[in-house]
């Protein structure tokens, strides 16, 4: 070091002195008021320090709490999907199939295939149950919380409640939107060409099984011209939804079907609904634990394209008669609220209700007026006309023994009829012997 250097350094030590004399006051004043607060303060000595310090701690960890959640928001976005809305059973098939996923909490989903030559197949799908899952969908992953409600449980089917969240990164929101679309259009296209039976759960509609392989509509044989006649009321009312707009009419028609027991209404009108390709609402008036709201609802809610079939509609009208086994016997449905539950379908769709009875007599006028029931139908016991058309149905190419069938049944008493259940039941016992089922007839006719 030279001595230039050293001069330079004393300079400097002797610039700097003076500051360090003030900082060493300083420091031995601040050591001082330190033991006086501190020190030999008793609030301090008592643990108020600590307290202090704690809360520091506390406010610091709120901060970072908050701070986290802060950050959540404005990087993460979740998707709820309850249970109750109609896109979480698409959701939970669709990421059933989906390969790229990670899950290791499955839950098991069996469902039954019916083939066209009626064997059917047992199907179990592996779906993300309760619990938490990651994908990878469309570059983006997205974390699946599936949470089961343990104390809310829907009373209607003691299900519990579900919901399922799906978590992923703010800018990829809109990824959201095509996973619904694409899941919405899986579940469509599993139903494809096939009719979807709906049957009420409490205040919903849920597909009852699997979607059925559509019925033909040939396949049901009503008396001659009865199916044209209906299927061309029904498309005229469908095409015609402007004209209804433009008169500020409910756009909504009623059709009654009655007639004895196994006549093909219900089978007519689920043909009908699969040529038309709708689905299918099945709601039955004599079920005892359906209430005039329940009905009100659901009618209200009818899933898109699809019918509503009211079976046994004369439920509604039987008097509450009390019984001492049963308190009272009759379904819960009022005349009115039947009535109050056509009239006050709202929907924007046209709403199609079919409505069935073998006991049209029980009918109140007031169900009867256009705007509740606008086309009525008598379907009855088989007629000549049925019985060569069912007979060539199941035996075709036996025109002879058709003949032989048919002239006997012309033979037999007005009064004696046989419902066209009743007549493919016997042809389904004598498959493939016309003299079987020509004997068989005769026996029944007999009793
Ligand atoms: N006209 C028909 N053509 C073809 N099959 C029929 C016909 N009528 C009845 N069947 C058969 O009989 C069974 C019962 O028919 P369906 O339930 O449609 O009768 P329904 O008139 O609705 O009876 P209910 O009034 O008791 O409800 C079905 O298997 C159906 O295939």
């Amino acid at each position: 070091m030279s001595s230039e250097d050293i001069t330079i350094d004393r300079t400097a030590v002797a610039e700097i002195a003076p500051t360090n004399v003030e900082d060493s006051s300083m420091k031995a004043k601040a050591t001082s008021l330190y033991d006086e607060i501190v020190k030999k303060n008793p609030f301090f000595a008592a643990g108020g320090g600590l307290m202090l310090l704690g809360s520091a701690l506390a406010i610091a960890r709120s901060a970072i709490k908050s701070g986290s959640a802060f950050a959540y928001r404005q990087l993460l976005i979740d998707l709820e999907i309850p249970s109750k809305d109609k896109s979480y059973l698409w959701f939970l098939q669709w990421v059933g199939k989906y390969p790229q996923r990670s899950s290791r909490q499955l839950s098991v989903e069996t469902s039954f295939h019916q083939h066209d030559n009626g064997s059917v197949t047992t199907n179990f799908q592996f779906v993300p149950g309760p619990g938490r899952h990651l994908i990878k969908y469309k570059g983006a992953y997205m974390l699946i919380r599936r949470e089961r409600s343990g104390k809310m449980v829907d009373m209607t089917n003691g299900s519990p409640f579900e919901t399922v969240t799906l978590t992923t990164l703010y800018r990829d929101r809109h990824l959201f939107k095509d996973l619904l679309l694409e899941a919405k259009e899986l579940a469509t296209k599993q139903n494809e060409g096939k009719t979807v039976i709906y049957t009420s759960w409490g205040p919903e509609w849920r597909p009852f099984g699997q979607p059925k392989s559509k019925r033909l509509l040939n396949s049901v044989i009503l008396d001659e011209g009865i199916a044209k006649t209906i299927l061309n009321d029904v498309r005229d009312f469908m095409g015609n939804g402007n004209w209804y707009f433009d008169r500020g009419i409910p756009y909504r028609r009623g059709y009654l079907l009655h007639g004895p027991p196994g006549s093909g209404k219900t089978s007519f009108i689920q043909a009908l609904a699969g040529h038309l390709d709708y689905n299918i609402c099945i709601l039955n008036l004599a079920e005892p634990n359906l209430t005039d709201d329940r009905l009100n609802h659901l009618m209200n809610h009818i899933p898109e394209r699809s019918i509503l079939l009211l079976e046994d509609v004369d439920a509604a009208f039987n008097k509450r008669e009390q019984t001492k086994e049963k308190g009272f016997n009759s379904s819960g449905v009022t005349f009115s609220g039947l009535l109050n539950s056509l009239d006050g379908v709202t929907s924007s769709e046209e709403t199609i209700t079919f409505m069935t009875t073998n006991h049209p007599e029980k009918l109140d006028p007031a169900i009867l007026r256009p705007g509740r029931i606008d086309f009525k139908q008598y379907i009855g016991n088989a007629t000549l006309y049925q019985m060569e058309k069912m007979f060539m149905k199941f035996y075709p190419n036996e025109h002879e023994k058709c003949k032989e069938f048919i002239d006997y049944c012309k033979t037999v008493d007005k009064s004696k009829t046989i419902s066209t259940a009743q007549l493919q039941g016997i042809f389904v016992m004598n498959k493939n012997d016309t003299n079987g089922a020509i004997s068989m007839i005769k026996e029944v006719y007999r009793n």
